[in-house]
């Protein structure tokens, strides 16, 4: 998978070269490049915004240095997907992790100031999938950090990316596991400043252990995330329970 990433901050992703990721990336797993929006103007002062039309505070980034990117690294006839990081953008979520995971070429523009000339995006289209993709609501001072979740959160997916792929299927929000919350997890001591791992998973009982893993997620799924509960997990009582 070939991963294109445009900033003017392109060592906000040096990260990406760390850990699994990192990894995926020495052996091939990934092809990242990290590209310099600046390296498309052609002024002295190499300049990438301008004052918004209509007015109103703050700075736009031009279209031209994004065009020239874009026409650069999607030469016409390329598949490609184009993913706009901003707060007005699409939620993102594992869904859409695992649908980029599965892609040969994801570009990811990080918009900086007010955010990037609306006609890239819609020029981008025109021959190329573009989605405008926000990770959350609020608001950064720009797309490299989201960049750098939306990364990881779809490398993570790749296979070959994590040693063992089991440990994907039992995760929070992971089809595998009905986009349940995950249940809590416990490891060595069995004690621990007064407080017991739960008996049942020291019954090596899988049956048990399985049955009251799915019971956790259930009850953590409803109290903090309700609207992700299967409809078959779903129930109408009022569970008074102290916020964990
Ligand atoms: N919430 C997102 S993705 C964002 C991008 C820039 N500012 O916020």
């Amino acid at each position: 998978m070939r991963v294109d990433v445009v900033s003017i901050f392109p060592d906000y992703l040096a990260p990406l070269r760390l850990s699994l990721v990192g990894k995926a990336i020495e052996t091939g797993l990934i092809d990242l490049a990290v590209h310099d929006l600046r390296d498309w103007t052609h002024d002295r002062h190499r300049t990438v915004d301008d004052t918004p039309y209509g007015g109103g505070a703050g700075m736009v980034m031009r279209p031209e240095p994004w065009g020239e990117a874009l026409d650069d690294l999607v030469p016409a006839g390329t598949d490609a997907r184009l993913l706009i990081m901003t707060p007005s953008g699409r939620p993102f979520d594992q869904r859409l992790a695992a649908e980029l995971a599965a892609e040969p070429r994801v570009i990811i523009a990080c918009g900086r100031y007010e955010g990037i000339d609306a006609r890239v995006a819609e020029h981008a289209a025109t021959r190329m999938r573009v989605d405008e993709v926000s990770i959350g609501d609020y608001v950064l001072n720009g797309g490299e950090a989201a960049a750098l979740v939306i990364i990881e959160a779809f490398a993570r997916l790749i296979p070959g990316v994590i040693g063992n792929p089991e440990s994907l299927a039992e995760e929070s929000h992971s089809a595998d596991h009905d986009q349940l919350l995950e249940y809590p997890v416990y490891t060595k001591p069995a004690a621990w400043r007064g407080l017991e791992v739960p008996e049942v998973l020291l019954s090596g009982h899988h049956g048990r252990i399985t049955a009251w893993r799915h019971e956790r997620a259930v009850e953590l799924t409803r109290r903090r995330r309700p609207e992700l509960l299967p409809d078959a997990e779903r129930t109408d009582e009022l569970e008074v329970r102290p916020a964990v």
